[in-house]
């Protein structure tokens, strides 16, 4: 309890030193005089930019503030550029914690010391972050493999921490009215579940098992095989994977790797992870991909950190196709009536008026070649518009905004000509036909076979029933219901009618046949 409150005052001290009470994200200008003041009264110098105040406010606070910048820094539907752009800028510095408090954690979690569980293990980690750190090690197989150790105490310093911004967020909402836009309360609560998950490597190795599943007769993505033996939710024990990082551009074309290719990969796996899986990697930062010079698998990429995937159902996709296809047509009545269809966008809303907002934000973007437009940014637009009409954006579509930004960002550094449309149209324009069209019905109609196969026996049963009750005379509905039971009476009186035909028919036959038998005789 003393705890928090010190930490809720050291909150408070460093939110005064940077003048973050004084950040306003609606554009109110604070006066120079009030300023001067502020510099006077509590020594502080407010006069750098608000993004750089705020970014150095988090680093001073520790890394789990700068984790939450980070996040912020990907809601550019919320946050003004200048302050998303400075929170990018946020790293994780954070020295590696003691190899010791590592093998610790991997015995109290695996049940044995790393040198029985392992032929070897290299103390000093290849990497370290806020969350966890990576410790190359080799099993008693032969296999390399990483071990990725979650920071002890991690758990406990969260959950103080994200209780001190629950609390700071109901009370931004309360005493500053503007605030509500920026949804601090569920921009916090959103932030602890992130964090929560990130907390859990299990879940990560099963997001890395999936992925590396949906991809396993690929030869354009490697993911890491997981040994389940030896992970727990606090340490996950993987393949080692060998690439170069795609961020070295001037290594892979030394190494003969041909960037045009690497780039129009990058954004078919996207794609394929988008609309044929609903299941993408959403932490596709330059860090996390690698791609390999291994003869046998030479140029494919190599994907790393699972913590943050995303998932999408067929309903986001329909969104996604819908209105990209509308959009580079630019059909921006379609996009409008879209949101409306969908109900996205409330009934209520007038398609005219969604309609021009989102032509105002869009044509300036289309007044420029195809392959200088981003799609991240114009689902960004996007987002921001439809905002204002009360659309709630699904966090699953900003998380896979933010990751198309990144693999455009990539792509255009890999090929500065890289035409994300020709690449991406195709498994639009598959999508939406097999949605749409007689395929589509087609596959729809299988996929749902097996549930017709257990209920069409009971069909009889369930039509005669609901049409028994129907007979009770309850409701609006009895008109319909009454000509359903005619109408199956006409059936029965059809079937009936036929039944008695047969058996006439069948009789009548007989004796005939019968009667040409004994026609001799008699
Ligand atoms: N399977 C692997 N094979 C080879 N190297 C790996 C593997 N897994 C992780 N690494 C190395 O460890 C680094 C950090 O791994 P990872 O990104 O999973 O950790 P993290 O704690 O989530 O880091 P960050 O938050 O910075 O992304 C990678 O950039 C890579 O260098």
């Amino acid at each position: 309890m003393i705890l928090n409150f010190l930490r809720l005052l050291k909150i408070l001290r460093v939110a005064t030193k940077y003048g973050l009470d004084e950040i306003a994200i609606s554009g109110l200008k604070v006066p120079r005089t009030a300023k001067l003041i502020n510099t006077i009264i509590f020594w502080r110098d407010i006069s750098a930019p608000r993004g750089k105040r705020l970014r150095m406010a988090l680093e001073e606070l520790g890394p789990i503030f700068v984790k939450f910048g980070q996040v912020l820094s990907t809601r550019r539907d919320l946050m003004p550029p200048d302050i998303a752009d400075e929170l990018a800028r946020l790293q994780d510095r954070v020295p590696p914690f003691d190899s010791d408090l590592a093998i610790a954690q991997i015995t109290r979690s695996l049940g044995s010391h790393p040198e029985q569980l392992f032929a070897s293990f290299e103390r000093d980690p290849v990497a370290s972050a806020s969350i966890a750190q990576v410790h190359f090690a080799v099993l008693k197989n032969g296999k390399e493999v990483a071990v990725k150790v979650l920071r002890p105490g991690m758990k406990k310093s969260i959950d103080e921490d994200v209780a001190l911004m629950h609390v700071a967020a109901g009370l931004t909402e309360r005493w500053w009215a503007d605030s509500k836009r920026l949804k601090p309360r569920e921009v916090i609560a959103e932030f602890d579940k992130y964090l929560h998950d990130e907390l859990d490597l299990m879940r990560e190795a099963a997001n890395a098992s999936q992925l590396r599943r949906n991809f396993a007769n690929s030869n354009l993505l490697m993911v890491p095989e997981m040994y389940w033996d030896f992970c727990s939710s606090s340490v996950i024990v993987m393949e080692r994977m060998h690439g170069i990082p795609v961020s070295q551009i001037e290594r892979l074309a030394a190494e003969g790797v041909d960037l045009k290719k690497l780039s129009s990969d990058g954004v078919e796996i996207f794609f394929t992870q988008v609309f044929r899986d609903g299941f993408f990697h959403a932490d596709m930062h330059p860090g996390n991909i690698l791609v390999s010079i291994a003869p046998a698998t030479f140029g494919r990429y190599i994907a790393l950190d699972f913590g943050i995937v995303g998932t999408l159902n067929d309903f986001d996709k329909d969104y996604l196709s819908q209105n990209f296809l509308a959009f580079f047509q630019r059909d921006y009545k379609r996009v409008a009536e879209a949101h409306i269809e969908s109900g996205w966008a409330p009934p209520d809303t007038r398609v005219d008026e969604l309609e021009s907002a989102v032509r105002a934000c869009c044509e300036p973007i289309f007044d420029r070649p195809l392959k200088d437009i981003s799609f991240g940014q114009i689902l960004l637009r996007l987002f921001q518009t439809s905002r204002r009409f009360n659309v709630e954006v699904q966090p699953q579509l900003v998380l896979l905004q933010k990751t198309l930004l990144n693999i455009e960002g990539l792509g255009r550094q890999l090929d500065p000509n890289l035409d994300l449309w020709k690449t991406a149209k195709p498994y639009l324009e598959r999508w939406m036909g097999e949605q749409i069209g007689i395929k589509g019905m087609f596959e729809r109609l299988k996929a749902e076979a097996p549930r017709y196969g257990h209920i069409l026996p009971q069909l009889p049963r369930l039509v005669h029933r609901a049409l028994e009750n129907a007979q009770r005379p309850h409701g609006a509905d009895t008109e319909l219901l009454k000509l359903l039971v005619a109408e199956q009476r006409r059936t029965n009186r059809m079937l009936g009618f036929f039944v008695y035909f047969a058996v006439a028919l069948g009789v009548g036959l007989g004796a005939f046949q019968l009667f040409l038998r004994f026609q001799p005789v008699l």
